[in-house]
């Protein structure tokens, strides 16, 4: 929607106020890609918690309060439901009925929330057919055998528990990582291409790489998810196929009435993919906190050591692990996974408290800033889990068989689009961090220079500032940094390039600062580098902190036989099969279907 001038403003009424921005493109060149949130945050300090930004001529209205957020999107939700265009997807996302969570509020909507509602009811009832346990035991040996991949272990194993709902085993996990970050780049508005400059969407192909790099992706998630339903499909005939949210689809199919023939496949995928996706982020955020706030991880070990003793944390534990559920909630506000919130759209003219917002703005809860109001939150920037456990901070709640959850927190949005995989999320974060902190101590490495997040580190020495960047682009990690997914192709990015995208917010450092040379350069050329060692995040929709070096070392020996051993008896159950290979070694290089390179 073109900004509306002001002339159009109802008498009576004020427009938002908010940056005034350049011609054509308003505020966007004030806005960085990396840790654009804290930015908008900042505007906030100046314009007040509800504003408008005007980006590249579209209304984006920004809420840093979560009563304004209430007000406008929960209470107002006839009209604040919609979604806005995503430029770069060449299937209308409003209308495609592929992708639930980008649906306008019409009746593909509807019917998809109704089945979501079905198969989570469902599963959860069932506490997930305790997938979260059988593969949190994989995860351990993983960590165990290689914590340097650590990054890897934790996204594996959600992508695996998420595989196994979906479709009832884990082997197309790697596949799913790799639908689910070649999506995440198509709907962020600073991945694909095509979100940064929408008019290359109208250009044909041959001219635009990043369209056919979307229309490869759109083929061949449609064809996985196609193959996953007719395996599924098969192995029901056969009366082998274990219970699964498409299994639920398949044995009632007629009653949710979709419409198309494969919007079952689309409508289970989607959730296999917003799974695989976002619960990753908040377990690689715990060991982030365990570093910078050591304190912490000793309450929990005790915690854990009183309840479960010498087995492993399992879902009948969650009321008896009020702190647990404590690190999880403070993992959650301290760095959300989706910071600028899931826009909504709004489909009529309103007003707030004599503000005119224009039918066709897109509305953001922004919900980094919503997460640190200092009424609620005092001294927000600490990671502090003793919020929800201590009756003198105001987010304590009782009783804390129940108390802290995350269950219904604006970290899962508002009103009628509120998550649908609240309750997965909540289970397997129970299960992943439990069992994790249950096993390792994890700490800084000796000599790691960088410093809580109150000051940011500064970092001089360039070998340093290297080995901070390394882990990165692991096979099928979603905490991937190559962007412009489509453009020319792009030289493999260097080390430098890396670092230059990594840290140019906040802090300034010159390529130079990095570089490394046959020679060494100089010390007057050395310059500083600025790095807040725990606001090193991806740049995409979900934010998850980039894979930083950190030492995991079981808390003994004991515990780490116990937790082999139980994964041993699964091997000989038969519990667990590796991932599988969809389009042959080369992932469809030389094919139309395959891994778009990202
Ligand atoms: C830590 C994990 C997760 C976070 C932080 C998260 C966050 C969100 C947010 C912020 C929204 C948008 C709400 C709004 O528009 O107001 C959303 C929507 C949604 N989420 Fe999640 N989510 C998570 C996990 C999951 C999982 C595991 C699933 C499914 C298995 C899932 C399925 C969905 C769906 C289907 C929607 C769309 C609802 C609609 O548009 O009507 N999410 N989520």
């Amino acid at each position: 929607k073109r900004l509306t001038s002001k002339s159009k403003i109802p008498k009576g009424l004020k427009p938002l106020p908010g940056p005034k921005g350049y011609p054509v493109v308003g505020s966007v060149p004030d806005v960085p890609e990396k840790n654009s949130f804290v930015k908008f945050a900042e505007w906030g300090k100046e314009f007040g918690p509800i504003y408008n930004t005007n980006l590249a001529g579209s209304n984006h209205v920004w809420i840093l309060s979560d009563d304004i957020a209430r007000d406008l999107l929960a209470k107002k939700g006839a009209i604040y439901s919609d979604r806005p265009h995503i430029p770069a997807l060449i299937s209308d996302n409003r209308t495609s009925a592929q992708y639930l969570p980008l649906l306008s509020k019409n009746d593909g909507w509807t019917r998809q929330r109704k089945f979501a509602n079905v198969i989570m009811r469902e599963s959860e009832n069932a506490l997930f057919h305790r997938y979260p346990e059988t593969e949190a035991k994989r995860m351990l040996v993983e960590l165990l055998d290689d914590p340097s991949r650590y990054n890897h272990a934790l996204e594996s194993f959600i992508s695996r528990v998420t595989c196994r709902l979906a479709w009832g085993h884990s082997e197309a996990s790697d596949e799913l990582k790799q639908r689910a970050r070649e999506l995440l780049i198509g709907v962020s508005p600073t991945g694909a291409l095509g979100n940064k400059l929408p008019f290359l969407m109208s250009l044909p192909d041959w001219l635009v790489p990043a369209k056919a790099w979307e229309r490869r992706r759109a083929a061949t998630e449609r064809k996985f998810f196609e193959i996953m339903q007719g395996e599924v499909e098969s192995d029901l005939k056969e009366k082998k196929a274990p219970k699964s949210w498409m299994r639920t689809f398949l044995e009632n199919r007629s009653k949710f009435g979709f419409q198309y023939e494969l919007e079952g496949a689309y409508a289970v995928g989607m959730h296999g993919i917003a799974g695989a996706l976002t619960i990753a982020a908040p377990m690689q955020t715990f060991c982030l906190a365990m570093c910078h706030y050591p304190q912490y991880l000793p309450m929990l070990h005790e915690e854990l050591d009183r309840v479960c003793g010498d087995r492993l944390p399992r879902a009948e534990d969650r009321p008896n692990l009020p702190f647990l559920r404590a690190i999880i909630r403070e993992c959650l506000r301290w760095r959300p996974p989706v910071p600028t919130g899931i826009p909504h759209y709004l489909t009529q003219d309103d007003e707030y408290n004599g503000y005119f917002i224009p039918k066709g703005t897109t509305m953001h809860p922004l919900e980094w800033a919503i997460a640190r109001d200092p009424q609620l939150f005092p001294d927000p920037e600490a990671f502090n889990p003793l919020r929800w456990v201590q009756p003198e901070y105001p987010t304590y709640k009782e009783p804390l068989t129940q108390y802290p959850t995350i269950i219904n927190i604006t970290q899962f949005g508002y009103g009628r689009r509120v998550c649908q995989g609240m309750t997965v999320a909540d289970e397997d974060l129970l299960i992943g961090i439990g069992s994790i902190a249950w096993l390792f101590n994890i700490d800084r490495l000796p000599g790691d220079v960088s410093t809580p997040p109150t000051e940011p580190a500064v970092v001089t020495d360039p070998e340093v500032v290297e080995n901070l960047t390394l882990g990165l682009n692991e096979k099928a990690s979603l905490s991937s940094e190559e962007l412009n997914a489509g453009m020319e192709e792009p030289k493999s990015p260097t080390k430098e390039d890396i670092l230059i995208s990594k840290y140019s917010y906040p802090g300034t450092y010159p390529a130079s600062a990095v570089k490394k040379t046959e020679t060494p350069k100089p010390v007057e050329e050395k310059k500083v580098v600025k790095i807040d060692p725990t606001l090193d995040f991806t740049t995409l929709l979900i934010a998850k902190p980039l894979p930083f070096q950190f030492s995991l070392t079981p808390r003994n020996t004991e515990r780490a036989q116990k937790a082999r051993t139980v994964f041993q008896e699964g091997v000989e159950r038969g519990d667990y099969k590796g991932s599988r290979e969809f389009w042959g070694a080369d992932q469809g290089k030389n094919s139309p279907l395959g891994w778009g390179k990202v």
